[in-house]
């Protein structure tokens, strides 16, 4: 009988638990003692959602991130964060970086970025020539420990060798898979440790396998497995997030127990798949979308899967397609969800139960999986013919769009003198990337609208307030472009989703995006088009306080489809210009309101690529045209910004380019501006406003750092095309820090205006 798994559970728990205890902690509010109970009670809450699995994953939760926790796992820290005693200190350091107290312990955190094509980010491991590993495994093994004690089959999960070199960045030249000995060594000494608890299967994540690999990264694989296969524990080696490609055939042949593979976004035939492998191999399927929220289509699954569970037996594991964590954990704390849309989702919880429903009803037994299956059969077919899905007028305005809806009228040298005699600003001019501070007091409002203790006139005049004494800070910082502040936004993405038809938001179904930082993906499920004005009113009241110009603030197209949980009956491709439509109404509609600076924000633009490059190319069509449908309609001497974060545009800039937006302000602090290289190299002709300020960690740059950066920028970029603003937005600091780093900000400016600077 075909046995299930998972490989990975949302590990926030069903109320954000994992937050409030790490910010609770963070913030010296509970102690150690304290918080390592509410971890405890999380962790246990989380295994009463796998009371019918077969094999239950230990490793995948986390305090931080699961690669973090590889780099403790190998002793892979850098020196800089090894300052206390205490290793959980040590690992937030790297995480979250540390302030100075007097001018001491100062750390720096490590690079986050993105993991895969998720809005999850990860630390990235950092390496050089003289890295060492050196195994620290008593944190897992004490949890393998923990959970065998509970009865359950432990399956430890653990992040390939390949795959972590693979996310690591290299400080010298050093080709990374020169460490690749090293840290063989260290996994082979774990996998004989985890053999001598008694644990049969072990997890290995390898999903650096969907991505092109070289021949040598290919050799490097068949190498490391080569070295494991002595191990005394059996290993299932996971591949998620797309297809094999050319690395299936590598894939097959790598002497391991088992095998897992993305059945939903890859093209995989799964019977000729089995035949390749040895009969004794494992065969583990990820049938049920890990990326989605939308209920399986069980019948179809049986019927595909049926003549392969007959065949492998209890060697044909079942699965979600990857780790639940980028799934919402149960749709049961959901209350408020439209009754007809309801039935047609999965949250993580819920798949779980689909997987089992799939096990009984291929097992020995069928029978006592019908009501499930009929109740599935139901839901699904409900979904199919429902009307809620199309919007003819949507429809029609797609087919009316023009071509030259997508291009502005002028160049950008033309647009640029054109705009500068109407935005008076000076060289350099400040500014930031819109949100400020999302303070308890903004939440607090919001919450007590949220729950009808006030009126939607008393939170409006709450949020102007907030408004207002935003205009009045910068003001006072002495900003050159304002924002408003983003004050009415519970997020950038979800905000924008409450305003169009065709998207669902949620209360509770929250996604962890990086350490305690969670968002609730709103749920795209029919045609989209703007309800009403979404942003106006907030511009329009922000810039009649201030005499500076305050920059219109909107979510991209792209972003808005990257963060969401999409459609599965229509091209991603078409769902992003019905959204570009929508925001294009919004631009014109500030514009036609006296808004002379409009930011289009395209922070996923990156992320949404595809894990291979050979698909690149039709992706950055489509994307970029949805970026430029949303922005093409508007006057030369509107200036229009974008903003991108996490991004590494080496590869893409003819496509940054062909966006054609008057200013990118873009992350580079953390990576010391070494991005401009490559816009330089490309000659990239529009204005940059290259990040100086790292809103990821709580250190204030001095007006020096701030200086020396400004400086390398200006080594690769005219300096009339160069502004000056954070990496990112401010919502998740607090304006004390705030204050100092954008009023060093504004110090560097005027100081490279006067061409005082001293680095
Ligand atoms: N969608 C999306 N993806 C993104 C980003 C982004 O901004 N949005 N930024 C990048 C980094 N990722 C980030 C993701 C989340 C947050 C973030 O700040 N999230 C907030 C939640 C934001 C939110 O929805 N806030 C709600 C408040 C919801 C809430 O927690 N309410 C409290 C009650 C209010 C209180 O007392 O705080 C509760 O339910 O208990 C609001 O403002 O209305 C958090 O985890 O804390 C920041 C960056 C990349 N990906
Ligand atoms: N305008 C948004 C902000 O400042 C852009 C964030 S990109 C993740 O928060
Ligand atoms: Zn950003």
């Amino acid at each position: 009988m075909a046995k299930i798994h998972t490989l990975g559970f949302p590990r926030i728990g069903k109320h954000r638990e994992l937050k409030r205890a790490l910010e609770a902690y963070w913030n010296q509010k509970i102690d150690k003692p304290a918080f390592t109970q509410q971890i405890e009670a999380l962790e246990a809450q989380r295994f009463e959602s796998f009371s019918h699995l077969d094999l239950v994953q230990v490793g995948d939760f986390s305090l931080y991130d699961h690669v973090l926790d590889t780099s403790f796992l190998f002793s892979n820290v850098p020196q800089r964060a090894l300052q206390s005693r205490d290793s959980l200190d040590n690992y937030f350091r790297v995480a979250r970086g540390k302030a100075s107290i007097n001018d001491c312990c100062a750390a720096s955190a490590s690079q986050m970025t993105k993991w895969f094509d998720t809005n999850y980010h990860y630390i990235v491991p950092e390496f050089n020539q003289d890295t060492v590993f050196s195994l620290n495994s008593d944190a897992l093994l004490g949890k393998v420990r923990h959970a065998r004690s509970q009865g359950f089959e432990v399956k430890p999960v653990i992040i390939g060798p390949l795959t972590y070199l693979y996310l690591g960045e290299v400080s010298d030249n050093t080709p990374v898979l020169d460490l690749l000995d090293k840290l063989l060594n260290e996994y082979k000494l774990l996998l004989n440790q985890l053999a001598k608890l008694g644990v049969s299967w072990v997890q290995i994540d390898e999903p650096a396998l969907v991505t092109e690999l070289s021949p040598q990264w290919q050799f490097a694989y068949k190498y490391a497995y080569e070295v494991l296969k002595h191990a005394q524990v059996k290993l299932l080696l996971t591949t998620y997030f797309g297809d094999l490609g050319d690395n299936y055939k590598l894939v097959c042949e790598l002497p391991v127990a088992g095998i897992h593979v993305d059945l939903t976004r890859a093209q995989i035939d799964a019977s000729a798949l089995a035949d390749r492998l040895l009969p004794e191999q494992v065969l583990s399927l990820g049938v049920i979308d890990g990326r989605n929220v939308w209920v399986s289509d069980l019948s179809e699954l049986i019927e595909k899967l049926q003549a392969l569970a007959q065949k492998k037996g209890d060697l044909l594991w079942l699965a979600p397609s990857c780790s639940l964590l980028h799934t919402p954990v149960d749709i049961n704390t959901e209350t408020n969800l439209p009754a007809q849309v309801k039935p047609w989702l999965a949250f993580a919880q819920q798949k779980l139960e689909e997987l089992h429903t799939l096990k009984v009803a291929l097992g020995p037994n069928p029978g006592a999986a019908s009501a499930a299956l009929l109740a599935n059969k139901k839901a699904i077919e409900y979904k199919k013919r429902s009307a809620l899905r199309s919007r003819p007028e949507v429809q029609a305005s797609i087919n009316a769009i023009e071509p030259s809806w997508y291009v502005r009228d002028k160049s950008f040298t033309q647009r640029y003198a054109q705009q500068a005699d109407l935005i008076n600003l000076p060289q350099f001019p400040t500014t930031t990337i819109g949100s400020f501070p999302q303070t308890p007091e903004i939440r607090k409002l919001r919450q007590q609208y949220k729950a009808r203790a006030i009126t939607l006139n008393e939170y409006e005049k709450g949020l102007e307030q907030h408004i207002a004494q935003c205009i009045a800070q910068q003001e006072e910082i002495g900003l050159d472009v304002l924002v408003h502040g983003e004050a009415e936004r519970n997020d950038m993405v979800e905000y924008f989703a409450s305003y169009l038809n065709g998207m669902l938001t949620t209360d509770f179904a929250w996604v962890q995006s990086y350490g305690s930082r969670c968002v609730k993906p709103p749920i795209i499920y029919g045609d989209i088009s703007r309800k009403t004005s979404m942003t106006v009113k907030w511009i329009r009241f922000a810039q009649g306080l201030t005499a500076k110009p305050v920059k219109g603030m909107l979510t991209g197209p792209v972003t808005i489809l990257n963060w969401s949980f999409v459609r599965d009956d229509q091209p991603r491709a078409l769902t992003a210009k019905q959204i570009a439509l929508a925001v294009r109404e919004e631009v014109l509609e500030l514009e036609a309101n006296g808004t002379q600076i409009i930011q289009i924000d395209e922070a996923a633009l990156r992320e949404g690529l595809p894990l291979k490059r050979a698909q690149w190319t039709e992706y950055l069509s489509w994307a970029i045209d949805a970026f430029k449908l949303s922005a093409g309609g508007v006057k030369n001497e509107t200036q229009i910004h974008t903003h991108m974060c996490y991004s590494q545009f080496n590869d893409i800039l003819p496509d940054i380019q062909r966006m054609d937006a008057d200013v990118i302000t873009i992350e580079t602090a953390r990576s010391q501006m070494k991005l401009l290289d490559a816009f330089n190299d490309f000659k990239y002709a529009n204005s940059i406003g290259p990040g100086v300020y790292d809103i990821h960690s709580p250190n204030i740059p001095s007006v020096k750092d701030i200086e020396s950066l400004m400086k390398r920028a200006m080594d690769q970029l005219p300096s009339e095309r160069l502004w000056v603003n954070p990496d990112c937005g401010l919502k998740t600091r607090a304006w004390p820090e705030v204050k100092s780093a954008l009023e060093n900000l504004v110090e560097a400016a005027l100081a490279l205006r006067q061409n005082q600077v001293s680095v």
